[in-house]
């Protein structure tokens, strides 16, 4: 397992300012790496720049500094060994539920025959609960049943690395626990790589193994990189139980309600190549001597 499958080195991104000369730094000097198999989350608030990083890990857009390296080489564009699995579900609206993740399925394996094709693509419908519905086409299919869809296509050509954008958000909240444990337990039996971002810190909480947490924009920094330290067998319903659940909780929220606003790139000791790794966890407070110890 190599410790940078995925290496982000300096990325910025910049746009030339609305008003007058210049340029709009969203974020900048961005550096971050994943091991093989590793599910990162990011967060942060609404145009930190959350989209445009996992646009540019996807290849569909190009940071105006620095470089991403995956698995020992640049990136140029895209490739079917990165998944993405959008906000907005972008299915082919003419093709059927199968018809779509068919497709997915023979531009990954080309040489497969049509049987086989859509047994495989069946396989990954039925995964996400989608049995019955492979003839409809996306104009018949609720925002759920759609996304579903675009989950379903992601997973079934097994891309080495997953991007996820929000992929739950339109989900109501039976759909997404459901979604939530199946990609879970697909990305740990696949050993995928997986990157998402998420609004929900109780999402991050059960999916990631590493969040990072990102500053408001514009100029928007990496400022710390949480480690989860619930148990890797962690399950989504009793989350809460664990002892270090709110610890890590807390955290998240105390950086996304305080320190994201306040955190910028000249903040004393920040050095956007070394950025603390924090790994959240409840303490027991030190327990008052009995009254029996004490007088004995
Ligand atoms: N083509 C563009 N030209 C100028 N500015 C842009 C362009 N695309 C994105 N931006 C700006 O870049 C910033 C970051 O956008 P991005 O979508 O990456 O943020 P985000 O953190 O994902 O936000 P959200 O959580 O709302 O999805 C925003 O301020 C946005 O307005």
């Amino acid at each position: 397992m190599t410790t940078k499958f995925i290496s982000i080195e300096g990325i910025a991104k910049r746009y030339p300012a609305s008003q007058g000369p210049g340029a709009t730094t969203i974020f900048e000097d961005l550096w971050l790496s994943m091991p093989s198999g590793e599910f990162g989350c990011i967060i942060g608030h609404s145009g930190c720049g959350k989209t445009t990083v996992l646009n540019i890990l996807a290849g569909l857009d190009e940071p105006s500094e620095g470089t991403v390296i995956v698995d020992g080489q640049a990136i140029a564009g895209t490739s079917l060994d990165r998944a993405v699995i959008f906000q907005s579900h972008a299915l082919l609206p003419w093709l059927t539920v199968m018809g779509n993740i068919a497709y997915a399925v023979s531009s990954k394996w080309r040489k497969w025959d049509k049987t086989k094709v859509r047994a495989h693509a069946q396989t990954y419908i039925d995964k996400v609960g989608l049995t019955g519905s492979e003839h409809k086409r996306p104009s018949e299919l609720s925002g759920g049943m759609k996304q579903r869809v675009g989950i379903a296509r992601a997973l079934s050509i097994t891309p080495k690395i997953m991007l996820m954008d929000e992929p739950f958000s339109a989900l109501d909240a039976l759909t997404r626990g459901t979604l939530q444990d199946e990609v879970r337990r697909v990305t740990l039996e696949t050993g995928q790589t997986t990157f998402m971002i998420t609004h929900d810190v109780d999402e991050a909480m059960y999916l990631a193994d590493k969040i990072f947490l990102m500053t408001n924009g514009p100029g928007a920094v990496l400022a710390e990189i949480v480690e989860n330290p619930l148990p890797r067998d962690r399950s989504r319903i009793d989350l809460h139980k664990h002892p270090h659940y709110y610890a890590l909780r807390n955290h998240i929220i105390d950086f996304l309600v305080t320190r994201s606003k306040t955190f910028t790139a000249t903040t004393p000791h920040h050095d956007p190549r070394h950025v603390p790794v924090i790994r959240p966890a409840f303490t027991e407070a030190p327990t008052m001597p009995s009254l029996h110890s004490a007088t004995r």
